[in-house]
């Protein structure tokens, strides 16, 4: 694996934006003190499921906990139910508004990712749902341990780490999903537990939920 190279304490290096276009990051986007209260009511009152899906014909249990709140009328698909998820609570909901101040973008549907331990996971995806338009800006704020997101440019081939670290803030936006893959792989490193949610803006009209390894 090569080494994490992206991080500074002020955000990546311009070499990390010219590298990734598409990709910015802001570390302490939350305070230190507010992203730990945030971590531990999330972590507590989150209705965590852990699903299954299949992969390759198999139906395999997703490596890690998940949650979908989507503001009301956002509908998704979801083993074949026509479903929407609950409304946005109310820390999520303010951290909704925050983003919206930052960054210009209306989020109507969020994705909470609970990483239990180093054997918690995310495969190599894009987000490229249709339903996230062409160019989708994702908004992807990270609480609790520090894990490293590996990012490579297509299928296949080298990739370069980046840590997410607690209360930080990675947008990932342009073609940023077109051209790049990204993951969350296993860990040897004894690390902590990490929530991370990604905040994305679906057409109203439907999204299928992700349902990637
Ligand atoms: O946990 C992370 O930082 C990555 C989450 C992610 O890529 C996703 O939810 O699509
Ligand atoms: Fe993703």
């Amino acid at each position: 694996m090569a080494p994490v190279t992206m991080c500074s304490p002020s955000g990546w290096a311009l070499k990390g934006m010219t590298e990734f276009p598409g990709f910015s990051y802001t570390p302490s986007f939350i305070p230190a003190g507010q992203a730990d209260v945030l971590f531990t009511a999330l972590w507590a009152n989150t209705p965590w499921e852990q699903l299954d899906i299949v992969l390759f014909g198999r139906t395999v249990r997703q490596p890690r906990l998940t949650a979908w709140y989507a503001e009301r009328g956002v509908r998704y698909r979801y083993s074949g139910l026509e479903m929407s998820g609950d409304e946005f609570p109310a820390d999520i909901a303010d951290l909704a508004a925050q983003l919206d101040q930052h960054l210009g973008v209306r989020f109507n549907a969020v994705l909470l990712n609970a990483y239990r331990d180093g054997d918690d996971a995310m495969g190599w995806h894009a987000d490229d749902e249709p339903e996230l338009g062409a160019q989708p800006v994702i908004a992807s704020v990270s609480l609790g341990a520090t894990r490293v997101m590996r990012v490579r440019h297509g299928k296949s081939g080298p990739s370069t780490g980046l840590s997410l670290e607690n209360g930080s803030l990675l947008v990932m936006s342009g073609d940023s999903q077109a051209n790049f893959r990204h993951s969350i792989p296993r860990t040897r490193q004894p690390v902590g537990r990490r929530i991370n949610l990604t905040f994305r803006r679906v057409a109203p009209a439907g999204a299928p939920r992700p349902s990637r390894a």
